[in-house]
This record gives structure tokens, sequence and C-alpha cells, in this order.
């Protein structure tokens, strides 16, 4: 798993530049086209952060995710856009550049069925209800929080969206590079599905290499069965892009 916008850096006057077409793939875009080699030679499924996609005259954020065969399995483009402003200390608005995705977007691949989040995303439960309900046993949700609301928000945000959903969400962000224009705040970051923090980084340069444990979604979803408890007589979140396909 990569960060969000690994290709490029992070504002508004950087995406148009670093943006590629995705859909025409090779030298339309090298970052896609190496990250596939790179899970075609080495077998491994990857989910490639994200990088700023160029479709038609329309730019997205976007993480694609390739099968150990290099195929490209599923292409999310962030569908919430990191708009916030908070008076002297963050202001981002990203959809000054960028349109924001339709679809969520959940894959099988060999390492299990996973939900894909990019950075904002994170902050929507709604989506990540969607993808416990479908059968997600891991979300991952490449993101680079900021030093305002890293510190307070990010570790709380994954910690809850793995609690409360009852499996396991991974997060990757760039290291912090004080002297870039948007500094990130770092801390990637693994949670199991009791939510609990299995590994995770400082803000340096690092790596995290760890194991996952899907019977642990069982045994948690049975010492606390959320599921069945739910009181759907009370409430209820319409999962808008199943009930359109099913009609
Ligand atoms: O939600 C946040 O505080 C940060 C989000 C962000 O940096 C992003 O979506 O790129």
């Amino acid at each position: 798993m990569l960060p969000e916008i690994w290709n490029s850096p992070y504002s508004n006057d950087s995406f148009p530049v670093y943006a590629e077409d995705i859909d025409a793939g090779g030298e339309a875009s090298p970052s896609t086209t190496m990250l596939s080699e790179a899970a075609r030679l080495l077998k491994i499924t990857i989910v490639g952060g994200s990088i700023p996609e160029r479709s038609g005259d329309r730019l997205y954020n976007t993480c694609c995710v390739f099968d150990s065969d290099g195929k490209l399995k599923a292409k999310h483009r962030k569908i919430h856009l990191f708009d916030i402003d908070i008076p002297g200390k963050i202001t981002f608005i990203e959809s000054k550049t960028l349109t924001a995705g339709e679809t969520p977007t959940i894959v099988d691949t060999e390492v299990g069925r996973i939900g894909i989040g990019i950075c904002y995303d994170i902050r929507f439960q709604e989506l990540a209800i969607i993808y416990a309900a479908r059968g997600a046993h891991l979300i991952c949700y490449p993101g680079a929080f900021n030093m305002t609301t890293g510190p307070l928000h990010w570790e709380l945000l994954q910690r809850a969206r793995a609690a409360d959903n009852q499996l396991y969400v991974a997060t990757c962000s760039p290291a912090r590079d004080v002297a870039a224009g948007y500094v990130a705040w770092g801390h990637s970051t693994l949670v199991g599905p009791f939510g609990e923090v299995l590994a995770t980084t400082e803000h340096e340069e690092d790596i995290i290499i760890a194991e996952i444990d899907y019977s642990l979604l069982e045994v948690r979803r049975t010492n606390l069965p959320l599921t069945k408890q739910r009181r759907g007589d009370l409430y209820q979140l319409v999962d808008v892009q199943r009930l359109k396909s099913d009609s």
C-alpha cells in the first residue's frame, strides 16, 4: 500500500502537472504502469495509494488496486473532496482542481475483500458501514493528514472505523517533509477489528510489515454481536449504489 498523491506534491498547482491518464495506461500513466509491473514481478496485491488522474477535461484523486498478475482490479476516485477552512491553521480546497468520484469501491483480492477510501473519505462513517455490510475484511485509506487535524483525528478515525465495523483498517501517509508546502502528519497504521493499533510508524519514511488474521473478524463479531443488535426498526442506512444495481 502506498500513500495519497505519492507521485506529486500535494497542491492544487501540482495536480494538473502530475496528472496521468490511467485508462490510457502505458506511457500516459508511468506511475500505474510501474505499479502494475511491480505487482506482477513480486506476485503481490498492491493498493497503489493515489495519484492525480486526468480523464477528459477532469482531474480526480484516484487509487488503483492491482492483483498479483499486474491487472488493474479497481479504481477508486476520492468521493469526498478535502475542502476545509480552519482559519490560521489550514485551508485547502481540493475542489478548485479536482472532481469528486461517484462510486464506493470494494474489491475482491487474493488478500481479502477490500474497501477503498482516500484520506478525507475516512471521516464519513457511512462509507465504512456500507463496505462492512458488503463484507469487507479490510478498509484501506491512503491519506495525507496534516499537522492540525493529524494529531487529533488520524488515529481516532482509523480506530473508530475499525471498532465500529469490526474489521481491519490500514492507512498509509507520506512521510513528513517540513520544507513542503503541505506538511503531512505521517503515522501510517494498521488497526485490528477490536480497534487496536497493531502496527504504526512515526512521521519519518518507513514501512510497516504486519500480519492480518481475518479469523479475528469472526471472533470479535461473536464477542460483540453488533450486527445482530442493530436496531433496524429505529434507523437504517441506505446503500444507494446497491439499490440502483438491484432495481
Ligand atoms: O480530513 C483531514 O483532516 C485531512 C484530509 C486530507 O488531508 C485529504 O483528504 O487529503
